[in-house]
């Protein structure tokens, strides 16, 4: 029985999958933290893997594959070393620095055109302009940058040549999807200068493994791609499917066969991992918020939930905006939530909970509908991230959504589509892996809810702009 395995690293954790190859039935799993923060040294993350997979996790597998949080920028020097911390997709500092950089080129359509994605503070293209105006010494430094998933993929080909792939890749700010080069004059004007870039594999290429300290043998190792791409890989998509993905991060996209250029900024066009397009739009407060409001509320998020499920549709009128990190989708880096709406009837523990979980919702229900608006067909909704676990959520969905909602069983749909990719990768041919069971969830629309927040974000737009 040969076996193959993903690596799903991710904002908050590693987690890893051991599957066969030939039927995708699990075989073994693990999980490990990282630490909390913004910015975070790439060792971290080599730490949890190995501390996953300790314990004879990866014994007997034949290859490896890995997809990652997009966006991070890995700076290393000449000799290999990380410069600095990698600042992550969901540090905001940059966000001035995105701002010049869609000024220095004419404007956000020219952006969209040359890379189908407008630069927001997560952007790498971003990230490299804060570091060359603010840490002049570290920038000096950088030889090459890299990606997270690209840095741990070059870690367990033994640190030979870097190589990243094109889904990743277009989250840099300085790849084209369409044409499947890199925009050199693009990363020039973020970063003055020229900076070394990882090689882009072709899809399902097959990376020699090497011996590497603290794993077993692996003979194969695939090209990895991000986190959202690999999600694509591991769900069985059809046309039409879009998926909403409640992790750390909270992401509606689905796989196309063009490109998209979204000069609103909110659609990122993205390649995928097979050589197609993932037309995505990302929101930095998804599952979070609700640990938040299970915090301030004092309680667990099983108690949550059921305070949510308890109380009216549309929290008696109480509206949440989410963007307690800041948000990136809309476009608003320095904003904090905020809750509309209270009276002495409904300040209740059940109604902020609901509240809570129908603002998050909203903010992806927007993200759907600006795919929509790109022409991306919307059929069926697929829920998952760790946020479709909870009940409250899967119940509420279809009302915010104003459709049927579809929740494949719980898994970890990065590091299974990861481990797919690993299996293509080592036979050379698609695995024909069975797909997972669904559940949809049905519910009357109550479209107050998504009118009462558009009228809340518009204001909040308003007095920032
Ligand atoms: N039952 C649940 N209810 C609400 N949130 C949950 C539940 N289970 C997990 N989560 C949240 O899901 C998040 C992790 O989801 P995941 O998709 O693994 O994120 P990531 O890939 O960004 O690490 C955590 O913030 C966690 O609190
Ligand atoms: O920035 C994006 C997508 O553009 C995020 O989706 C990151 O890729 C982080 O993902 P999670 O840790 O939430 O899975």
């Amino acid at each position: 029985m040969t076996l193959v395995a993903g690596v799903d690293s991710s904002t908050q954790g590693t987690k890893v999958v051991v599957r066969r190859t030939d039927t995708g039935a699990l075989v073994r799993q693990g999980r490990a933290a990282h630490p909390e923060g913004t910015e975070i040294d790439p060792r971290h993350w080599w730490t949890a893997l190995l501390g996953t997979v300790e314990g004879g996790l990866l014994d007997g597998v034949s290859a490896i594959g890995v997809g990652a949080q997009q966006h991070g920028m890995v700076a290393l020097d000449a000799d290999g070393h990380v410069v600095r911390p990698a600042l992550l997709w969901n540090d905001t500092r940059s966000a001035g620095a995105a701002a010049d950089l869609v000024g220095e080129l004419g404007g956000a359509k020219a952006w969209a055109d040359a890379v189908g994605t407008v630069p927001v503070a997560s952007l790498t293209v971003s990230k490299l302009r804060w570091l060359a105006e603010h840490e002049p010494g570290n920038s000096r430094r950088v030889d090459r940058v890299l990606l997270p998933h690209d840095w741990l993929t070059w870690r367990l080909t033994g640190g030979g040549e870097a190589v990243t792939d094109r889904g990743d890749a277009s989250g840099t700010g300085y790849f084209a999807p369409g044409r499947g080069e890199y925009c050199r004059d693009l990363l020039r004007l973020a970063f003055g200068r020229e900076v070394g870039t990882p090689r882009v594999a072709a899809p399902f290429e097959a990376l020699p493994g090497a011996a590497v300290p603290g794993l077993p043998p692996i003979d194969v190792v695939s090209a990895g791609t991000g986190d959202n791409m690999a999600a694509a890989l591991g769900l069985d998509l059809r046309p039409g499917d879009v998926v909403v993905s409640l992790g750390t991060s909270g992401t509606a996209f689905a796989a196309t066969d063009t490109p998209t250029a979204d000069p609103s900024g909110q659609v990122a066009g993205f390649a995928d991992a097979t050589g197609n397009f993932l037309p995505l739009v990302c929101t930095l407060n998804a599952a979070r918020a609700l640990s938040a409001g299970a915090g301030m509320l004092g309680v667990a998020l099983e108690e949550f939930d059921a305070l949510a499920r308890s109380a009216p549709a549309g929290a008696a009128g109480l509206t949440f905006l989410p963007y307690l990190d800041g948000e990136r989708t809309p476009n608003l880096p320095d904003a904090t939530g905020r809750i509309d709406g209270m009276t002495r009837a409904n300040l209740s523990p059940e109604n902020i909970a609901r509240a809570v979980v129908e603002g998050m919702l909203c903010g992806l229900a927007d993200a759907v509908d600006a795919l929509a608006a790109q022409g991306v067909p919307v059929g069926r909704i697929l829920l998952i991230g760790g946020g479709a676990r909870s009940r409250a959520v899967r119940e509420i969905a279809p009302q915010v959504f104003g459709r049927t909602v579809t929740v494949p069983e719980p898994g970890e749909y990065v590091a299974d589509g990861a481990a797919w990719q690993a299996a293509r990768a080592l036979t050379q041919a698609p695995p024909a892996w069975e797909p997972r069971p669904a559940t949809d969830h049905a519910a009357d629309p109550v479209p107050e809810v998504r009118e009462r927040y558009a009228a809340a974000r518009e204001a909040m737009r308003s007095a920032s702009a």
